[in-house]
């Protein structure tokens, strides 16, 4: 429709015209299909992220300025993102929605400057950046041109890196390089049967090495979270996903300058009912589990554990709690799953929270009850060595407050690497069912009394009988809480029913803690 600009109500009539086809850039027919494929729009994202009424959009009016393959003639408003920033319960954040009905949402010269932008305001502004992905990656048309601006994008990446959080809502595809700023980002949230993401799709499989492999396979949310563990969360629609990152920022702090929001809360300091539940929690037998998840749920407000990567690598927990209305980052092994032993997988994911705790000043909590590290030729040969360190060299930079219960086994390495007092954690506690050794006493008694064992059974003894005598006594002279207590290396040894006032009282202690690392460009963590 033409207006009379000329006129001032020309101008405003004019501009509201540009304002509905940037709303729209594809008109309703698009808009249709994305809901019959079960996603939302771009807009529509961003409007059940925010605050309502809270967007503020940047550069809705850009084109693109290619002119390949006809390119000119078809110049959506908005060049295929919605970018912009808003309020998450009223704390400011940066975002930006890939449009899909534009070019498939594919990353072109503009688009990329405008996400670019998105990246600078968060940086400046100290806000977090939410990035929603739903795109076929570089625009092919633009060559590399968009090549190049997702270098930008992946250095603004690096750069914002433990300054702002950063995280990736996976809404579509998200394929090729494109896939690479999601994986520099903090939290990745894929959602169910409608997210994929791979670096080279089943097409390119099949020409190279003659695999067959469908998307879901591939590159399916479940994938990633139970798999490749690059995703933080399953979500079962994009509502559940957009639920779940409005709550994850609502536990962090906008930037590793700022504090994370605290709650009110009145904190009991008295020993409870389900406190003293927890005296009855650990097994007589070493060998029988127990769900770790009792204790976290027992030291955090309101039982209110908010897990990361529950599907990946299991046998250690991670998640964000609060303690007194404070947000602390939990680390804990999980005798359910493979006994809780450390493997490749459990310790990078581990490493990597208690990085990102450290990076954004939020204490760490770590609820030790570990067997060691997982045996076997399969983690020897791809790298328990090299990657293990990975935890180690974690904890020990971490200058957060380090707070350590171990409840029962801490054996060998693994007890070094689990928060131990050495380490550099602030407090070290154990429970009186606590096992802290070089290993198990199976596996101690077998090396040490190898030749004595031999020589009951040459004798006609009753190796089994003699075995277990020697366990025993093992178990009560080094098995225990106790050497490790006179040495100082746990500060206290307490009833599992204090646990939680045990917590309150040193996160109290801790709050104002300072410590610093010796002046470097940067550290070399084993990758
Ligand atoms: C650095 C890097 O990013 S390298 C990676 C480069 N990108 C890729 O290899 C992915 C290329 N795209 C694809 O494989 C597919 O389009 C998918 C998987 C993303 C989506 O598949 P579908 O859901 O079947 O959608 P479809 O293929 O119809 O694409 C939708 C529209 O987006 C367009 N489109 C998709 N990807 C791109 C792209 N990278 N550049 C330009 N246009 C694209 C399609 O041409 C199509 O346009 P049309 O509606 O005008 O026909």
């Amino acid at each position: 429709m033409s207006h009379d600009l000329t006129t001032t109500a020309g101008k405003i009539a004019d501009f509201r015209d540009r304002q509905a086809r940037a709303e729209q850039p594809s008109g309703p027919e698009a808009i249709e299909k994305q809901h019959a494929r079960g996603k939302n729009t771009a807009r529509e994202r961003i409007d059940l992220l925010v605050d309502p009424g809270s967007f503020v959009e940047f550069d809705a009016l850009a084109v693109h300025r290619s002119t390949a393959f006809g390119m000119e003639k078809k110049k959506p408003l908005g060049d295929g993102v919605v970018s912009g920033y808003g309020t998450v319960d009223g704390r400011l954040i940066a975002i930006y929605s890939q449009d899909f009905s534009v070019y498939g949402g594919s990353l072109s010269q503009v688009n990329g400057e405008k996400i670019v932008k998105v990246q600078e305001f968060a940086l400046r502004n100290g806000c977090p950046v939410v990035g929603i992905n739903d795109g076929g990656g570089a625009r092919i048309q633009e060559g590399v041109a968009s090549l190049a601006m997702f270098a930008d994008i992946f250095r603004n990446n690096v750069h914002a890196s433990g300054v702002v959080p950063q995280i990736s809502l996976i809404m579509g595809p998200c394929a090729g390089g494109a896939a690479y700023s999601p994986a520099l980002t903090d939290y990745v949230v894929m959602v169910d049967k409608t997210s994929h993401m791979f670096i080279t799709g089943p097409d390119v499989i099949k020409t190279v090495t003659g695999e067959d492999v469908d998307m879901e396979t591939l590159g399916g949310a479940r994938q990633h979270n139970a798999t490749t563990g690059t995703s933080t969360y399953l979500a079962s629609d994009e509502a559940d996903a957009i639920e779940f990152v409005r709550e994850l920022l609502d536990f962090l702090p906008s930037n590793n300058l700022s504090e994370a929001p605290v709650v009110e809360h009145d904190q009991e300091l008295e020993v409870d009912d389900d406190d003293l539940a927890l005296d009855g929690l650990i097994p007589d037998s070493a060998n029988q589990p127990y769900d770790m998840r009792k204790v976290i749920e027992q030291i955090v407000d309101d039982a209110h554990f908010l897990e990361m990567q529950s599907l990946y690598a299991p046998n250690v927990m991670i998640g964000y709690g609060r303690v007194e209305g404070h947000t602390v980052g939990i680390v804990a092994n999980q005798p359910m799953q493979f006994a809780g032993t450390l493997d490749i997988s459990a310790s990078e994911k581990a490493a990597r929270f208690v990085r990102h705790c450290d990076a954004f000043n939020i204490p760490i909590i770590t609820l030790v009850d570990v067997p060691g590290f997982l045996p076997g030729k399969d983690q020897e040969f791809q790298g328990i060595i090299r990657r293990g360190a990975k935890l180690l060299y974690a904890y020990a930079e971490a200058t957060v407050p380090k707070l350590t219960v171990i409840t029962r086994k801490a054996y060998g390495g693994a007890y070094i690497v689990m928060g131990s007092k050495k380490l550099g954690a602030d407090l070290n506690l154990a429970w009186p069912t606590a096992q802290i050794g070089v290993m198990g006493a199976q596996g101690a008694v077998n090396i040490l009394y190898r030749r004595d064992l031999a020589a009951v059974a040459e004798a006609g003894g009753d190796v089994e009988a003699k075995r277990a005598k020697i366990i025993q006594g093992y178990e009560e002279e080094l098995l225990n809480p106790y050497q490790a207590a006179q040495l100082g290396y746990v500060d206290a040894v307490i009833a599992p029913s204090d646990t939680r006032l045990q917590i309150i009282r040193g996160l109290r202690a801790l709050r104002d803690k300072r410590a610093s690392l010796p002046t470097k460009k940067h550290g070399n963590i084993p990758l």
